[in-house]
């Protein structure tokens, strides 16, 4: 599954889970940021949860793919298909290629669909703007135009008959987001495709997971993504946000600097509530929502990532640091 950053993967991928109970899905879920937001996002189905972070699948995390295919042949007797999240920026014809040309993966592995998901609303300037968008859905078997809600029908027409002219072998899918059917995603004919072929998967290798240290009060990491000028921020807070002051700031950072900003997500903490918020961001707008209990024991640490060009890591942090429940009164900018 790929698409651009926030274009709706997770979203759908837990939508499949939710759909298909009677099917047992290992997730291999990708992020570019040092710590996974997404892998707490995602429905706990049956099947086991591979988190891989800081770094792309497509490039710098490329060889990692053969151990993690060897880990989940070990566990095959858990989960009937294996579904990827690709990070928002990657080329998925670099993660299909191990898929498509390595005979051993192939024995035990076979690609059903590339499925590419595309925000209507966003989809003109990110494929103006960058090369990833084009490649993601030049590649894709099936394209899911998702928003569609947003946009006019005239306009969701007008970006299918672009998306056409960039893959016109691509089956073009509109998703409602009240009931669309996650099985058209499936290829049809092959419903044994995932039963196991073979018992022997010999490409055995160190696995490597990234594995996240524990965070202190607060931890600033900045990370440039190998192929392009995007790049990642990840800032950890121990202490309660305002919510409501976080929302302010947000609209108001998004409406000056979105050009830059493709996507921030965090789990935060906010002051006197039970559940953990997840705050998002595509483009100019802000969804708050809540998530899980915070378990009791658990230190209520917020951890929030932000995906862009020319990131300034002291003026992000500051702003956050200004939307703290403490420091509230504290200006941002
Ligand atoms: N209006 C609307 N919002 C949606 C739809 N699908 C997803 N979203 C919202 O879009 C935002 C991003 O969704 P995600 O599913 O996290 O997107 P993603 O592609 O996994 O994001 P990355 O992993 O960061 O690339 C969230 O706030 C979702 O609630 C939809 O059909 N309509």
């Amino acid at each position: 599954m790929t698409g651009f950053l926030g274009a709706g993967k997770t979203t759908l991928l837990n939508e499949i889970i939710l759909q298909r109970k009677e099917l047992r899905f290992a997730v291999l879920e990708n992020e570019v940021g040092a710590q996974s937001i997404d892998a707490e996002l995602i429905i706990k189905g049956e099947g086991p949860v591979i988190e891989l972070n800081d770094g792309c699948l497509c490039c710098s995390l490329n060889e990692d793919i053969f151990e993690v295919l060897n880990q989940l042949w070990d566990k095959r007797s858990l989960w009937d298909h294996l579904l990827i999240e690709a990070t928002g920026i990657a080329d998925p014809a670099n993660i299909a290629h191990p898929f498509l040309t390595n005979p051993n993966v192939q024995k035990g592995f076979s690609l059903q669909q590339v499925i590419c998901v595309v925000d209507v609303q966003l989809i003109e300037d990110q494929l103006k703007e960058t090369q990833e968008a084009i490649q993601q859905i030049s590649f894709s078997d099936v394209i899911l135009l998702n928003k569609v809600e947003q946009v006019s029908v005239h306009y969701a027409n007008e970006i299918v008959d672009k998306l056409k002219l960039i893959n016109p072998f691509a089956e073009i899918l509109v998703r409602s987001r009240e009931n669309f059917n996650t099985s058209l995603l499936f290829k049809k004919e092959n419903t044994s495709f995932f039963k196991p072929k073979v018992n022997f998967l010999p490409v055995k290798g160190v696995v490597n997971l990234s594995s996240v240290s524990a965070m202190g009060p607060l931890k600033n990491i900045h990370t440039r993504h190998q192929h392009s000028d995007i790049e990642t921020v990840l800032l950890c807070y121990g202490q309660d946000f305002d919510i409501t002051l976080l929302r302010q700031r947000l609209l108001v950072f998004l409406i000056l600097q979105s050009s830059n900003v493709y996507r921030i997500k965090g789990i935060v903490a906010s002051k006197g509530a039970s559940s953990k918020m997840v705050v998002q961001t595509v483009s100019k707008s802000v969804s708050i929502t809540e998530g899980e209990t915070w378990e009791k024991e658990a230190k209520r640490e917020s951890k929030i990532v932000i995906i862009g060009r020319n990131l300034q890591s002291k003026g992000l942090d500051k702003m956050f640091r200004a939307c703290l429940a403490e420091q509230s009164m504290e200006g941002a900018f």
